[in-house]
């Protein structure tokens, strides 16, 4: 996607006229404000459960799923295609409890092999999809997915397999099972540990080929030898505490673990060079990524106590296995035992899996009836959940809100996005949006106030009734980024009620001129301020006026010369053409001279209409917002 500033989609709104032309006016006038509520829609009840949200897990995404279902509906070209039940295309093993909860809520299709070429022409058909490490989710497959995919699950833990910056430009949610296959890859680590040091693997396949070579396979023993994890999560954590337990001495590595973890369990956790020049035993459980690409090569096998034994059941990308090759040839590299390799399967003349020292597993770390279990319930829960866009406790690629916190942000989020809509329309025609300041109003300390969702939002509203895209939690951020879209919060600390979370906010446009003047700040922004009252997001500000109305359907804004008679003419104009009207609020700086009409109406007044309204001579702008 080529970045663009969003001016030339900001000309769409150009038909959203009528106005005065767009001029910067500048207002030093302090503002009162005075409000009439004509009459009022039945209090919409704001919960999670209308916000697409549930609050039972420790959570992540918002309404992504059920947003981008409309939007997919709307792309998807095959009208056959459109069904009320999801469809979850299921690309590798996954287990029974797990597939039986997916055909409870969607049309399941379970196809292994796939080529990415298949993957390809098949995916846009489908709303999720759920793969273990063996299928790539390429840039392509999100390309080819025209927008319908919602969301990938990953069976197990390592997401390296999916190409995570793709799925969130594309707005799509990634999930993983991070928890289900700890103990299996755990247990496989310290089998593969054991089975090294006593050559199981080789002295089995000597037997089997009818031998009794009982000198040729002396081990080595554990007790009291040097184990290193490097990795010290949910699996590095498991390998050491099942290591204790054989009596070895455990250090680790890891720059992102806290010391008193490894502290309660006995670990010393120690530099990386450290760690590997003092082991015996270097057993390996980080993730892949750029940083740890072959952090294992010949510079660091160097380091390494010559004849030190390794271990690896987390990625093979982390090891050059060329360098390991080398290392083991020359003695520095005692034995290696292998269950993940770079590429899998491995080529079949792979000099490291045929290297007598080299004990090999294919890729059996989560390999377990109860893991296989676990992660498919696992997976098909937050699958489902994203799908119903509920909140998944682990979303991969979008920020984790808590549950408490997003029940208590739920009606701001409205009010949010609202706002976003709200200011984008009061921005002329051709100016382009750059630059947008968000102030929150909020007796909370700054800290204890977590406004990404609202955020999110506010991108949402301010992007989306300009351009084509999408935007949800999952690529808010970097959507209003490639679109030269900068968002910067101030946090505004009050003396108000601890118990609302937030007061007002404000939404503030800079360096853009206005369709309506009336909207724009001394300092030039746009801003248009709001708040919740009674769990429904009201419109508390225009510029340098105060109004009260609420955000509930489109909106009239009128400015005036304050005088008598003003509510009764637009009221009767719009009366008179069949616009219900839901809220009029009226606001004005100074008595008697100017004042500001805000008015709900239940229904989008037609050109004649408005033209109406612009024609009453004591209207000196006014501009129609839909929200
Ligand atoms: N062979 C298999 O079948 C299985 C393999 N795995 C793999 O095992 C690995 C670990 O999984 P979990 O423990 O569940 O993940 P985890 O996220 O709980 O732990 C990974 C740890 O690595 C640490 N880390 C990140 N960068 C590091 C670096 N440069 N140096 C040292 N530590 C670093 C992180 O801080 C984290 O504590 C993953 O690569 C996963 O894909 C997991 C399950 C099964
Ligand atoms: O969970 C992981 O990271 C694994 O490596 C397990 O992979 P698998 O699901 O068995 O293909």
């Amino acid at each position: 996607m080529a970045a663009t500033s969003i001016s030339s989609a900001a000309n769409k709104l150009k038909d959203q006229k009528p106005l005065f032309s767009p001029q910067k006016k500048s207002s030093n006038l302090s503002s009162s404000h005075l409000s009439f509520t004509y009459s009022s829609n039945s209090l919409q009840k704001l919960s999670l459960k209308n916000l697409g949200l549930r609050s039972s897990t420790v959570c992540n995404v918002l309404k992504t799923v059920a947003e981008s279902e409309l939007v997919s509906k709307a792309r998807d070209p095959d009208p056959v295609n459109i069904s009320p039940k999801p469809t979850i295309l299921v690309s590798e093993k996954l287990g029974e409890a797990g597939l039986d909860l997916l055909r409870s809520f969607g049309n399941v299709e379970c196809l292994y092999g796939l080529s990415q070429d298949e993957l390809c022409a098949k995916i846009a058909k489908c709303d999720a999809l759920i793969v273990r490490s063996g299928t790539k989710v390429t840039r392509q497959v999100f390309e080819a997915a025209k927008g319908r995919l919602k969301v990938v699950g990953r069976a197990g833990v390592g997401i390296d397999n999916v190409d995570l910056q793709a799925a969130t430009e594309f707005g799509c949610l990634v999930v993983n099972a991070p928890t289900a296959n700890t103990i299996a890859a755990a247990e496989h680590g310290i089998a593969l540990l054991a089975a090294m040091a006593r050559n199981v693997a080789q002295a089995d396949a000597s037997m089997k080929a009818g031998k009794w070579e009982r000198g040729k396979y002396v081990g080595v023993s554990l007790v009291g030898k040097t184990l290193a994890v490097m990795g010290f999560g949910k699996v590095g954590s498991e390998v050491a505490r099942r290591a204790k337990g054989l009596g070895m001495h455990v250090i680790a590595h890891d720059p992102y673990a806290p010391a008193d973890r490894a502290r309660a369990i006995g670990v010393d956790l120690v530099s990386f060079d450290q760690a590997i020049s003092t082991a015996d035993f270097v057993s390996l459980h980080m993730p892949l990524t750029p940083k740890t690409n072959k952090i294992f090569n010949d510079d660091t096998f160097a380091k390494m106590k010559k004849g030190v034994r390794i271990i690896n059941v987390a990625r093979g990308g982390v090891i050059d296995e060329e360098a390991l090759v080398r290392a083991l040839d020359n003695g520095t590299v005692a034995q290696a035992a292998l269950d993940v390799f770079t590429e899998e399967p491995p080529p079949k003349d792979s000099k490291l899996v045929q290297h007598a020292n080299v004990t090999v597993t294919p890729h059996l770390g989560a390999s377990t009836k109860e893991a296989q279990e676990g992660v498919a319930v696992e997976i098909a829960e937050a699958v489902v959940g994203a799908l119903k866009g509920e909140l998944s406790a682990t979303a991969v690629n979008a920020p984790m809100v808590p549950p408490e916190v997003l029940s208590e942000l739920a009606p701001y989020v409205t009010l949010a996005e609202k706002l976003g809509r709200l200011a984008v329309q009061l921005v002329a025609g051709g100016s382009g949006i750059q630059s947008v300041k968000v102030v929150y109003s909020s007796s909370r300390d700054p800290d204890n106030l977590d406004t990404r969702l609202l955020r999110a939002m506010i991108t949402k509203g301010i992007i989306e009734p300009i351009s084509d895209a999408y935007i949800n939690l999952v690529n808010a951020d970097f959507t209003a980024k490639q679109k030269g879209l900068r968002i910067s919060e101030e946090r505004v600390v009050i003396d108000s009620s601890p118990e609302n979370p937030i007061e007002s906010i404000q939404v503030q446009i800079s360096n853009v001129q206005s369709k309506f003047a009336s909207a724009l700040l001394d300092n030039g922004n746009i801003s248009i301020e709001g708040r919740v009252k009674y769990g429904i997001p009201h419109l508390t500000r225009v510029g340098s006026f105060g109004v009260d109305v609420s955000l509930e359907r489109n909106l009239i804004l009128c400015r005036q010369v304050d005088q008598p008679g003003m509510i009764g003419k637009v009221g009767n104009i719009l009366g008179e053409n069949n616009v219900n009207v839901s809220f009029m609020s009226v606001g004005r700086t100074v008595k008697r001279t100017k004042a500001i009409m805000a008015i709900g109406v239940d229904e989008e007044p037609d050109k004649d209409t408005l033209k109406k309204i612009g024609d009453v001579p004591a209207i000196e702008e006014f501009v129609f917002l839909d929200l």
